[in-house]
């Protein structure tokens, strides 16, 4: 069982993972009289890959939506960086380093591969209107660290052959890597991963199951997926919270919520009064 009350602690493979970065405390969201998340509370510490699972209708694309600022919660706190994050715009969200990805893919499928990944450094673009326009110093200088920092996730997501592909002309499963290259290019403290999976065969999970990992190890950056399938979170998270009907079921490591009857019976159809 894991001490959540420390300053963190060592993975099964020796990653060290840090103190909490977002702490969730007790959340409920209602759609009229659908009750989509019910009282729910847990955290998420830096560096680690956090999932969040659960059969369909569970909440889960709810509860990502609530992290990225995209629904408010009536009930319940946000707590960022130790401070309580006020009701505020997605955009202003993703500037304070939370970026994300979509179930159904949300690129610009007419522009290429790299100018897709340029929108990811918008936040990273100080450089007036007036400098952008006529190209001047600023603006230029701004332009070439931004590529440079595009060009090292292509290279480190392997997609160099494709950069000045049009997206549209692409496979479903580089698109997916497409749009994690995105959300990486805004250098993000949060990544969010919605059903990174989805929709994938064999090949294509096991190549993305790689890149998720290989990007929490070189960046460290931290992050959470929801995923539909527990079979593909199990080897890839540090801890998972499990959700049936809007309620946590469980939360821990893989192996403590694969032993949580809970888990096992929602999994299984198993009905609870
Ligand atoms: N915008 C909305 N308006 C009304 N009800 C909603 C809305 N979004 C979600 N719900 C309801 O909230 C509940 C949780 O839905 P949610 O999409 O968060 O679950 P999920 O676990 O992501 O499901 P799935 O795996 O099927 O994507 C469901 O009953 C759903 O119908």
């Amino acid at each position: 069982m894991l001490d959540t009350q420390t300053e963190g602690y060592v993975t099964a493979d020796g990653r060290q993972i840090g103190g909490v970065v977002m702490e969730l405390k007790n959340i409920t969201l209602r759609f009229g009289g659908v009750v989509a998340i019910k009282d729910i509370s847990f955290d998420i510490r830096h560096g680690e890959i956090r999932a969040i699972i659960g059969p369909n209708g569970a909440g889960k694309s709810s509860m990502l939506n609530v992290i990225s600022g995209f629904y408010n919660p009536q009930e319940g706190e946000l707590i960022y960086k130790g401070y309580k994050r006020p009701q505020m715009r997605p955009y202003k969200v993703s500037r304070m380093g939370i970026a994300r990805t979509f179930q159904n893919i949300a690129l610009f499928e007419g522009m290429s591969v790299l100018d897709n990944i340029m929108t990811g450094r918008m936040h990273h673009m100080k450089a007036g209107f007036l400098s952008q326009a006529f190209w001047w110093g600023a603006a230029a200088r701004e332009e070439a660290e931004n590529r440079e920092a595009v060009e090292k996730i292509i290279d480190f997501l392997e997609i160099q052959a494709i950069r000045k592909t049009p997206v549209s002309r692409l496979p479903y499963g580089l698109k997916k890597r497409v749009e994690l290259a995105r959300a990486l290019a805004a250098e993000p403290q949060i990544l969010l991963l919605d059903e990174p999976m989805a929709g994938m065969n064999v090949e294509e999970k096991e190549d993305m199951s790689r890149f998720i990992l290989d990007v929490n190890d070189e960046f460290g950056t931290t992050t959470v997926l929801i995923e539909h399938d527990m079979g593909v979170v199990m080897d890839l998270s540090d801890r998972v919270v499990v959700m049936d009907y809007g309620k946590k079921i469980g939360d821990g490591t893989p192996e403590e919520v694969m032993n949580n009857q809970d888990v096992i019976d929602a999994y299984l159809g198993v009905s609870h009064d």
